[in-house]
């Protein structure tokens, strides 16, 4: 059963353009994290995840509470984040927003698990995940998810978004 916490509002002297163009310096993985259920199937593109604990294994996902897809995830309680390879840069951009849920996922080809959301078939890691806890803070919930089944592919290259653009990430190749 998942829990809301509510965070109290603090003054900032940090401007919100100033905030992000701060966080443009950081590079970061790129998700698309996706869900089914009663609430539909969804799925948007995600920078902001990250792991939390192994035990249980935890990784946390913030989602704008004004994003299309907020019904979904918060109805179905379970998702899953698809981290994904250098070849995926189009998807991320088409999972970024404005298009039509279907349109989304016709782009790609997917799968199922263990919680029912949608696996990316070539993705470089998919966390199969059952949502445990959610805070809320400004204007996104952060949604602790417990991994109940993970698929790897060690062979593909990552994707990093830094300085708002895509970078494509190469594996150390043995020498
Ligand atoms: N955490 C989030 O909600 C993120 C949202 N986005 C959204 O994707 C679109 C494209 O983003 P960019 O090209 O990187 O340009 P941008 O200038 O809107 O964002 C620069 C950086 O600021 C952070 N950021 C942006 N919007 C944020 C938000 N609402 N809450 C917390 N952090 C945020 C992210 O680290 C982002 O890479 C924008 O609409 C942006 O709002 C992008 C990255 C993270
Ligand atoms: C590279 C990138 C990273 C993003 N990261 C996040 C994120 O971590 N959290 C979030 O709520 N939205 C993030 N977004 C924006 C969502 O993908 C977008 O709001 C979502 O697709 C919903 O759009 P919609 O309301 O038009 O359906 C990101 C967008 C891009 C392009």
């Amino acid at each position: 059963m998942a829990e809301t916490l509510t965070a109290k509002p603090t003054a900032s002297t940090v401007e919100k353009q100033a905030f992000r163009d701060a966080m443009a310096h950081l590079g970061s993985a790129v998700n698309i994290i996706t869900t089914d259920g009663p609430g539909g199937r969804a799925g948007f593109t995600a920078s902001a995840v990250c792991s939390v604990t192994d035990s249980p294994p935890t990784l946390l996902v913030c989602l704008n509470r004004s994003a299309s897809v907020y019904p979904a995830f918060t109805e179905n309680q379970v998702l899953c984040v698809n981290t994904l390879a250098d070849c995926h840069e189009s998807l991320s951009n088409l999972f970024g927003g404005k298009t039509p849920m279907e349109q989304r996922f016709d782009a790609a080809e997917w799968s199922s698990l263990s919680t029912g959301s949608p696996i990316l078939s070539d993705a470089l890691v998919s966390f199969d995940c059952k949502i445990t806890q959610v805070t809320q803070i400004g204007t996104h919930d952060i949604l602790f998810c417990e991994a109940v089944a993970i698929t790897r592919n060690d062979e593909r290259h990552g994707l990093v978004y830094f300085d708002r653009r895509y970078h494509p990430l190469m594996r150390q190749s043995a020498c």
